[in-house]
C-alpha cells in the first residue's frame, strides 16, 4: 500500500436548515462573504481537490468547486453519512478532510492540527473536540477504510450518527482550546457580525 498522505475535502451544505427557516445555510452571508465561500477558501490551500456536497442550488454552488455532489438513493435525508456516502466513488486521494458549512471561525491553525494529527496516524479517524465535546463533522478520514465501511454500516444501522460510525474503524480527538471557533451558525441572527 502507498504511504502517501493527500487530501480531498469535502464540505457539507446539504442540510435543509430548518433553524434558518429553511433556506439555504452554505448562501447566506457571515462578514462580506457565504458561508460556503469561507469554508472553501480554508479548505483549499490544503487539499488537492475540494467537493461540495448540496442538494439544491447546484449552479451556485458549482462557481466554486467542480465537484458538487448531491445525496443519492437510498441515503437522502440521513444526516452527514448520506454527503460521505454519495462521494465514495469520486475519491481517490488517501484521505477525506470532512467540514460542516456552517463553522465559518474555524481556523487554519486548527485545520493543521487536525492534519498533523492524521498525518502521524494515517489509519484513524482524526476530529477535532474542544471544551464543548468532539465535533465529528471536522474531521479528517482514511479513505480506503471510509469506502470498505460506510456501505455495511449504513446497511446494518437504524440511526445515522456520525460518531457511531466512526467507531467502526477506530477514532482519534484533536484536542482544540479555542472552542469559539466551532461555533455553528445556525440561526439567522447568528450571521449579523
Ligand atoms: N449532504 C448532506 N449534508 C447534511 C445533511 N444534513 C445536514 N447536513 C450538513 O451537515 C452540517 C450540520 O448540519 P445541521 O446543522 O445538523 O443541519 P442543518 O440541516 O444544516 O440545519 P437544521 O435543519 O437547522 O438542523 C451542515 O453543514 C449541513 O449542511 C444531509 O442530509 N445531507
Amino acid at each position: 500500500m502507498s504511504d502517501k498522505f493527500d487530501v480531498t475535502a469535502l464540505v457539507l451544505a446539504g442540510g435543509e436548515a430548518q433553524r434558518m427557516g429553511g433556506v439555504d445555510k452554505g448562501l447566506q452571508l457571515y462578514a462580506g462573504r457565504t458561508l460556503i465561500e469561507i469554508m472553501m477558501a480554508l479548505v483549499k490551500p490544503v487539499s488537492q481537490q475540494q467537493f461540495i456536497s448540496a442538494n439544491r442550488s447546484l449552479v451556485v454552488y458549482q462557481t466554486l468547486s467542480n465537484t458538487v455532489v448531491t445525496d443519492v438513493a437510498p441515503w437522502q435525508g440521513i444526516g452527514p453519512l448520506g454527503g460521505l456516502f454519495a462521494i465514495l466513488d469520486r475519491l481517490t486521494t488517501s484521505h477525506l478532510l470532512l467540514l460542516p458549512c456552517d463553522t465559518p471561525r474555524f481556523s487554519a491553525e486548527a485545520l493543521k492540527c487536525l492534519l498533523q494529527a492524521a498525518e502521524q496516524a494515517p489509519e484513524l479517524i482524526h476530529f477535532i473536540e474542544t471544551e464543548s465535546g468532539p465535533q465529528p463533522l471536522h474531521a479528517v478520514l482514511p479513505v480506503a477504510a471510509l469506502k470498505q465501511s460506510l456501505p455495511i454500516f449504513l446497511a446494518q444501522t437504524e440511526h445515522f450518527g456520525v460518531m457511531s460510525f466512526y467507531k467502526q474503524i477506530g477514532r482519534q480527538a484533536v484536542y482544540w482550546e479555542h472552542d469559539e471557533e466551532l461555533v455553528n451558525i445556525n440561526y439567522l441572527d447568528q450571521l449579523a457580525p
